[in-house]
């Protein structure tokens, strides 16, 4: 579902409550206290915003450094979601992320004056931020540079959720739409405007319309590649890279399940990190937790039920999971190296979002996973539409072989075997 965020970048409160009110009337979704705002009032705006209305609350925080203490300011001021530079420095950065998951807000990464933004905006999801703010500043706009030119390669470039703003109006929010964006920014072309409840409404709909356009996004493609492939397939187009071992299918009735992975390493038995991890999940990801592979139950049927209802498509364990009978009737998807009723003691060691292994393969938030009945294969995120279409390619290459056999061939005739078999 896109959102439509206006930025208040006004200077004056009262000013800014008033046009508040009349976009909330016009439809719109996310409310951001602009950074000339949160200058010019402090972060009472943030505060008083926050209790007047009920709606994502985005705070331009626009950090470069001290991220903890910055996003801790934000968070406590009561915005759900923090913009920081994405120039800002990694330990800027990480500290910025690992204070939003303590404080249970979204980060999001501006590439607002960043020069190689394609790289920076991969290296900000390997960072670990929720969203990818693809912006040309106002300052900017007056040279002339427009966001719409770098939010398709950015999108496309990595899995997170892109926003983008800067001089964003009606007609350049359908181009967004269409080129993939999530959340559309207006500032000016909403406060500036005669009646900013009918300009709200007008890009709200525009938005609305936008989105069920034809033409598929990057990630409609992918979903219809997922549906066709399976990870034997996919094990091929990787050369066996990123198959797991020793895990298997332990619960969940889907046939296949893909998606984002966030990561979790945690020590023999200590179910802290996992639960802990559900709080700093999107809807969609895959849980992949590194437990040591031993047999104390690190997972079990309440973590599961919360697991679900928070929108986590799967758990994959190298660890033991337990109540699986509950589990299995929950249908909540889990692989595991194994089952045992004995569960260990939330000491809460391990860490969230870093790199890990599971099942004897490097796993990093952000990489992909499919997994199925034959077992779990990791796909690296910067590799994912090369790889996703070379299983494509192996699958519908064993199409043509199946077709050759129904025909009469035997299998080793269609491979012709004989001739190469010395040779691989
Ligand atoms: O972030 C912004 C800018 O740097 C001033 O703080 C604006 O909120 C952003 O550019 C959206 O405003 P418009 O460009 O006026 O749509």
């Amino acid at each position: 579902m896109k959102k439509l965020q206006i930025a208040l970048d006004l200077l004056n409160f009262d000013r800014a409550v008033e046009i508040c009110e009349e976009a909330v009337e016009g439809g719109v979704d996310w409310i951001e206290i602009g950074t000339p705002l949160i200058k010019s009032e402090g972060r009472k705006s943030i505060k008083e915003i926050n209790s007047r209305f009920d709606k994502t609350i985005v705070a331009d925080m626009k950090t470069m450094d001290t991220g903890s203490l910055e996003v801790e300011i934000a968070t406590k001021s009561g915005a759900d979601v923090v913009a920081i530079l994405g120039a800002a420095s990694d330990s800027t950065i990480k500290e910025a992320v690992r204070s939003g998951n303590e404080f249970n807000c979204k980060i999001m990464a501006d590439l607002i004056g960043v020069r190689d933004y394609l790289e920076r905006a991969r290296e900000l999801e390997d960072l670990g931020v929720d969203f990818i703010l693809v912006h040309t500043g106002i300052d900017e706009q007056m040279a002339g540079s427009d966001p719409l030119d770098k939010l398709k390669e950015v999108e496309s470039s990595v899995d997170l959720p892109i926003a983008v703003a800067g001089g964003i109006d009606k007609s350049k929010s359908i181009k967004a739409v269409k080129s993939g964006a999530e959340i559309i920014v207006v500032g000016g072309s909403i406060t500036r405007s005669k009646d900013v409840m009918d300009s709200t409404k007008k890009i709200k709909k525009a938005i609305e319309n936008a989105s069920q356009l034809k033409g598929k996004p990057t990630k409609q493609r992918t979903r219809d590649i997922v549906e066709e492939i399976s990870t034997a397939n996919l094990s091929d187009a990787q050369h066996r890279k990123g198959v797991m071992k020793g895990l298997k299918r332990v619960s969940g009735s889907e046939s296949e399940i893909f998606g984002r992975a966030l990561t979790v390493r945690t020590i023999s038995g200590d179910w802290a990190k996992p639960l802990e991890a559900l709080e700093r999940s999107e809807e969609g990801d895959i849980l992949v937790v590194d437990a040591g592979g031993d047999e104390y139950a690190a997972w079990g049927e309440l973590a599961s039920n919360s697991a679900k209802i928070k929108g986590i498509k799967a758990l994959i364990i190298d660890g033991a999971v337990r109540d699986i009978d509950e589990i299995r009737e929950l249908d909540f998807s889990i692989w595991a190296r194994s089952i045992n009723p004995e569960a260990g003691k939330p000491k809460g060691y391990g860490e969230i979002g870093n790199k890990i292994q599971c099942g004897g393969v490097n796993v990093k938030t952000g990489d992909f996973i499919l997994a199925d009945e034959d077992g779990v294969v990791v796909v690296d995120k910067k590799d994912k539409e090369e790889m996703l279409q070379r299983a494509k390619m192996v699958k519908e290459n064993e199409d043509r072989i199946r077709e050759e056999i129904k025909q009469g061939k035997t299998l080793s005739e269609v491979l012709s075997l004989k001739e190469w078999e010395k040779e691989r």
